[in-house]
């Protein structure tokens, strides 16, 4: 597997940056589904734009999914296919889904007549599959980014066609042929781990106290069960304790929470359905409770915080744990299992807050794992693919 380095190399800066007939490039990006595809496919975008404003970007996502909302915030054009995954819970949900793929793959086809891209990239997700299988009957070359340490069955099919796939984790070309694979670390939104001089901004914003220690609680971009239980059978102790908390607990669960707990439960505990400004959550924190989403992981070793990770134990071949224990293994984070989350993990976290010379390590050792430039080393590898094609 070829490792690039976090630094531009001279060949890379000297491409010229150029589409079909000299015109500034045209690219598509797809996939969705939830944060941890989206947010990476916007960082690329914005790290193609940053090397040539006159790129041209085109979204393709699946309609009803997250990225509908998340892509044209971060100013981008979106278009949706009428795509969902499969549902293992139901064989009758899945009636449609045969021509649901046909009829994706068919619009996908006409997407790509029409923007004409030079290249595509797959960031995984429903609307991946149908797109970069057009792309690939157009001729039209692709990379993919895989965020995490295990690959999916569309991923590793569309590996096949793919000119680069561009991983975050050792061991891909267990999944991927070796030759394709480039070892860039996830590209994760630079907005979002830029925290430098924000605290005073980040206190005001979530009206918390100068005074007082604060915990970020992130499920990851739908929220975790697990986590919100937790915090809610602990919500005696850690007021009791002193500390604020900012708690997001994804939007399937907030109505809930709330109903339960009412909208000013107490001063001390703000309750979020989605954090907008993970830059500024990150910034007010002391310490931080993660699921272990893989582009979660990328921006924490960015901010250089002490966390305590709790893997989900529902996502496929228990990847976040994997995910989780890289970081472990060189003591940069602190683990609990989703299993023992509702008995300890309040109990863990004020520990964790009364331990400075644990947080420094962790927060030293988890900022050495960080891989900052991964968004413009995918932007570049792209461009190759299009100057060679
Ligand atoms: C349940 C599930 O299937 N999880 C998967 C999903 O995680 P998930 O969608 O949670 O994604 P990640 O943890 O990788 O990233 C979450 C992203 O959402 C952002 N964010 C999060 C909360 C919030 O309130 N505001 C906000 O902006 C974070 O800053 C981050 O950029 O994709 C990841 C990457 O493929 C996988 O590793 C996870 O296993």
């Amino acid at each position: 597997m070829k490792k690039e380095s976090n630094s531009m190399s001279n060949t890379n800066q000297q491409l010229p940056l150029q589409g079909t007939g000299g015109r500034p490039p045209r690219i598509i990006i797809s996939g969705g589904g939830t944060g941890g595809h989206i947010f990476p496919a916007i960082a690329i975008a914005n790290a193609l734009k940053n090397i040539d404003p006159n790129t041209e970007i085109l979204f393709v996502g699946a309609n009803g999914r997250m990225e509908m909302e998340k892509v044209p915030a971060a100013g981008y054009k979106i278009i949706g296919l009428d795509i969902q995954g499969i549902q293992r819970n139901s064989v009758w949900k899945n009636v449609m889904f045969p021509v649901k793929l046909i009829n994706s793959v068919r619009r996908a086809l006409n997407i790509i007549r029409d923007f004409k891209p030079d290249a595509a990239v797959g960031v995984g997700g429903y609307a991946s599959g149908p797109l970069l299988y057009a792309a690939s009957l157009k001729n039209v070359p692709y990379l993919i980014q895989e965020q995490n340490s295990y690959a999916g069955i569309t991923n590793k099919w569309l590996g096949k066609n793919a000119r680069k796939i561009c991983v975050a984790f050792d061991n891909m070309d267990r999944f991927f042929p070796a030759e394709k694979i480039i070892k860039t670390g996830n590209p994760i939104r630079r907005d979002a781990v830029n925290i430098a001089g924000k605290h005073m901004q980040a206190l005001e914003l979530f009206k918390l106290s100068a005074f007082k220690k604060t915990v970020l609680i992130t499920g990851g971009s739908l929220g975790a069960r697990t986590l919100n239980n937790s915090i809610a059978a602990g919500l005696d102790k850690l007021i009791a304790a002193d500390v604020q908390v900012i708690w997001q607990t994804g939007k399937f669960y907030y109505k809930q929470i709330i109903e339960k707990l009412g909208e000013e439960y107490h001063p001390d505990i703000k309750i979020r359905e989605f954090l907008t400004r993970m830059d500024l959550a990150y910034a007010a924190a002391d310490i931080i409770i993660s699921r272990a989403g893989a582009g979660t992981i990328a921006e924490l070793c960015m901010i250089k915080k002490p966390v305590i990770l709790v893997p989900s134990p529902n996502v496929a071949e228990d990847h976040q744990t994997k995910n989780a224990l890289a970081l472990v293994q060189e003591d940069a984070a602190a683990f609990l299992a989703d299993r023992d989350a509702e008995a300890k993990l309040v109990d863990r976290a004020l520990e964790l807050l009364n331990d400075r010379e644990l947080q420094k390590k962790l927060g030293n050792n988890i900022g050495k794992m960080a891989m900052p430039s991964a968004d413009e080393t995918i932007a570049r590898e792209l461009l190759k693919i299009i100057n060679n094609n």
